[in-house]
């Protein structure tokens, strides 16, 4: 697998960089950035994958979560994908909508067509995209995974689905149980079709109802976030993991909305209780 570098820009002693190359899961060219911090320069460092959220590129949380200040303190490195395969050939929402198609991939592996000719998130985040880090960066096998509104979906389900791959799991306003909200439903229709068993293995509510395994979750969502009722609802995944007893921390973070601003506010908080897990 190779890579080619677009960027590099050193900050807080260490590097952040920007690389493209083909990917075999969504058959197509996709860019990724990854920090990395001062220690990696020494040692191999563990890596928190971060998911972004609709509309989002690569660029939205490097350039915004004002994360890389602690990553280089903590000697974490951060890898932000793109959020939907993108170019030439790849399928776009017909009427040119936010919450499906590009910058909308659900972090899921897409079965209809004409999605499912490259909307393989799933596979992307799980497998191809660990597989190249590694083989290309001073990052050793401990992950994390993390990430915002459809990235904190991502995050959940992934991390659900795949406990024996990271440490931890944290979330930002994220999208608790698509099955049940618009824009979870739209794109799950789309990208699976009509049958809604199929839904299931990718809402974090349902993975959590039925997982043995008990990765600690840390998640803050806004209590003025514009979308807390009607896309987010936070109350079913304290519902579900208070029945299961599952190890969640949800705390709602009284007046933030469901911006940039937030993540940067909780950020450092995050990175800690990755960090803590990923070195135990
Ligand atoms: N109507 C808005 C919706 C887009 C939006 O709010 N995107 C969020 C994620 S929402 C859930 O996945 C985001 O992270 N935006 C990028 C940013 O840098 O803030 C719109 O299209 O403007």
């Amino acid at each position: 697998m190779t890579i080619e570098n677009i960027s590099s820009n050193k900050s807080f002693e260490g590097w952040h960089k920007q690389y493209q190359h083909q990917s075999s899961s969504l058959n197509c060219a996709m860019r990724f950035a990854i920090y990395l911090p001062p220690q990696a320069s020494e040692q191999k460092v563990p890596v928190l994958y971060w998911l972004s959220g609709l509309t989002c590129t690569d660029e939205n949380f490097m350039q915004k979560a004002g994360a890389m200040r602690m990553a280089a303190e903590l000697g974490v490195a951060i890898v932000a994908p793109d959020t939907s395969p993108r170019g030439v050939g790849v399928a776009d929402a017909a009427d040119g909508s936010y919450d499906l198609g590009l910058g909308a991939g659900f972090y899921l592996n897409a079965t209809q067509a004409p999605w499912k000719s490259h909307y393989h998130m799933y596979d992307y985040v799980v497998n191809e995209l660990p597989e190249l880090i590694e083989q290309h960066f001073p990052v050793n096998t401990k992950r994390a995974i993390a990430g915002h509104s459809m990235g904190g979906h991502g995050a959940l389900t992934i991390g659900l689905r795949n406990p024996e791959r990271y440490q931890s799991i944290s979330a930002f306003s994220p999208i608790v149980n698509p099955i049940n909200c618009p824009w979870g439903q739209k794109a799950f229709e789309h990208y699976l079709g009509k049958n809604r068993d199929e839904w299931l293995q990718y809402d974090a509510c349902e993975l959590l109802k039925n997982t043995k395994a008990k990765l600690p979750i840390l998640v803050d969502q806004g209590t003025s976030d514009s979308f807390l009722d009607e896309q987010l609802k936070p109350q079913a995944l304290i519902d579900v993991a208070s029945a299961q007893q599952y190890p969640l921390t949800l705390r709602m973070q009284a007046g933030y909305d469901h911006s940039y601003y937030f993540i940067a506010s909780f950020i450092e908080a995050h990175l800690k209780f990755h960090f803590k897990h990923l070195t135990a």
